[in-house]
């Protein structure tokens, strides 16, 4: 009954993604990722979302559309992502992240995403540019 979501933004601003630098746990510090997290029993996706963004980054975000797909995690989670604008505020990294970056289209290749974040950040960038 617990289906184990993790929720991650392909977060745009003025054409540019957001790409969050993990710090812990150690086997993924480094990596870097779509920010979000876990969706929690009873929580809206997109409502976690926000949340997470809230928490991890201080800013407010309005999820736009769902990327099609899903990828699995490691402990029997899925990665699902959503586009995301960002509403107000300018995006630090307060919780589970070392480092931010804006990566314009042709830097989006230019971090070591997570192996589950290749073909996600892939499913974003093949939607309309209308979306991001
Ligand atoms: N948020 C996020 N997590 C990802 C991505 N790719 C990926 O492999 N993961 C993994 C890392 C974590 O093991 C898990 C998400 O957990 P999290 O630590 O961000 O979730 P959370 O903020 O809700 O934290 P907690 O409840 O574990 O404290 O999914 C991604 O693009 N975004």
């Amino acid at each position: 009954m617990n289906e184990r979501i993790v929720v991650g933004a392909a977060l745009y601003d003025g054409g540019r993604l957001l790409a969050a630098r993990r710090s812990a746990p150690p086997e993924l510090a480094g990596g870097w990722e779509l920010p979000g997290g876990k969706v929690e029993p009873g929580e809206r996706s997109e409502d976690a979302l926000v949340r997470e963004l809230r928490e991890e980054l201080g800013v407010e975000a309005e999820p736009t559309g769902r990327v099609p797909g899903e990828w699995p995690l490691p402990g029997g989670y899925v990665l699902r992502v959503w586009t995301a604008r960002l509403v107000s505020g300018e995006p630090r990294p307060l919780e589970d992240h070392d480092e931010l970056r804006w990566l314009a289209p042709d830097q989006v290749w230019s971090v070591d995403w997570l192996a589950a974040d290749v073909p996600a950040v892939e499913a974003a960038l093949a939607l309309p540019y209308a979306a991001h």
